[in-house]
């Protein structure tokens, strides 16, 4: 049986944060051989092989259905993937890796502020130079469906490797298609972003692929594993709040509506009331079991909230399913 395969970048940015979401978790991913192994394994799960690639490396395998989950950039899922709605399922942002694929050039063309002026230079640079604008980038299907959307077609790719906000001072390129975060490199290379030439926002995705081998064990062990993920992100923003209550019903139907669920029943008299409630909406929850006479309310932070749907992994085995 086809177990799980999940690829992680091994190095680069997202790579710390990436073990850190596992271990929120509580799945310690282990990598026998030290950094030098390109395959490992998460710590009591025998269904589950993880291996250690690069964030580029990782979208193209989700596109092969070598791996069945992956975390990597949006940029990269719809930069290297043809057709990311059919081939692969989102499954969670990760809330890490934020940066944009921009539009940049050098601040000298003042009067090029929007898509709009520059597809109007881009027809006057040909006609007065005889050749087209030069776009410097690594992002050539996605600067093609962009600049495709806003009716520019007097250009040209140049294909950049890395380094790629140096073109236009090197002269390689007139603008650039690059990711950027702080804007620290742009600034350092005097270039600016059109006003609406933000491509792409991305951060880090958990992303699984449909055209991977999706066995029964996969399957199981994916489950394992968002079941895992959903339980500590919804107890990351829930608390467990107790007290003793003289009508619980009535005390409940008004948690309620800050949000409350009652997951463990109504009590018997004189036992206590046990509520979830939404973090932010704690201290006016505690506050309505006082004045439901309660003498004493306590407030604890779950480590998990498992539950029987699980809105990570229900709408993955849909479109598993559904093949
Ligand atoms: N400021 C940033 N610059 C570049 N990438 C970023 C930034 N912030 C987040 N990322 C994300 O990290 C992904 C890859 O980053 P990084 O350059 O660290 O990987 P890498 O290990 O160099 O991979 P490769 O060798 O394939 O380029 C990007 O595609 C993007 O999704
Ligand atoms: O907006 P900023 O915060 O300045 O970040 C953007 C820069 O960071 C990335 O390069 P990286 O460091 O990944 O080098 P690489 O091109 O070798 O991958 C990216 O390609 C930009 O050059
Ligand atoms: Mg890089």
């Amino acid at each position: 049986m086809t177990r799980l395969t999940i690829a992680i970048p091994s190095k680069g940015r997202l790579q710390e944060n990436t073990h850190d979401f596992f271990g929120r978790a509580g799945l310690k991913i282990q990598q026998p051989g030290g950094s030098r192994d390109y395959r490992g394994t998460i710590k009591g799960l025998d269904d589950v092989e993880i291996a250690f690639l690069s964030a580029s490396e990782i979208a193209r395998e989700l596109a092969e259905g070598s791996v069945h989950f992956g975390i990597t950039g949006l940029d990269l899922v719809h930069e290297t993937i043809a057709d990311p709605d059919r081939s692969v399922h989102i499954v969670t942002p990760l809330g890490f890796g934020p940066a944009d694929v921009v539009v940049a050039l050098p601040k000298a063309w003042i009067d090029v502020e929007t898509m709009a002026d520059l597809g109007d230079v881009a027809s006057d640079f040909r006609n007065r130079h005889g050749r087209r604008l030069r776009v410097a980038t690594k992002y050539v299907h996605l600067t093609r469906a962009f600049f495709a959307r806003h009716g520019i077609a007097d250009y040209r790719i140049v294909e950049s490797a890395g380094a790629t906000e140096g073109a236009p001072a090197a002269g390689s390129a007139e603008l650039i298609v690059d990711i950027t975060t702080t804007g620290s490199t742009l600034e350092a290379n005097n270039l600016k972003v059109l006003r609406d030439g933000v491509i792409l926002k991305s951060q880090a995705h958990l992303v699984a692929s449909l055209s991977a081998d999706w066995s029964v064990t996969a399957l199981a062990a994916a489950r394992t594993i968002l079941d895992r993920v959903a339980a500590e992100e919804t107890a990351r923003g829930m608390r467990l709040v107790r007290a003793v209550v003289a009508d619980p019903a009535k005390a409940f139907a008004e948690a309620a509506r800050l949000g409350a669920e009652l997951p463990y029943g109504t009590p018997a008299a004189g036992a206590a009331l046990c509520l979830l409630c939404p973090k932010d909406a704690v201290p006016d929850c505690a506050s309505l079991l006082i004045a439901h006479g309660a003498e004493t309310a306590s407030v604890e932070t779950p480590d998990y909230i498992f539950r029987r749907t699980n809105p990570l992994f229900d709408p993955l085995a849909a479109k598993v399913d559904g093949r």
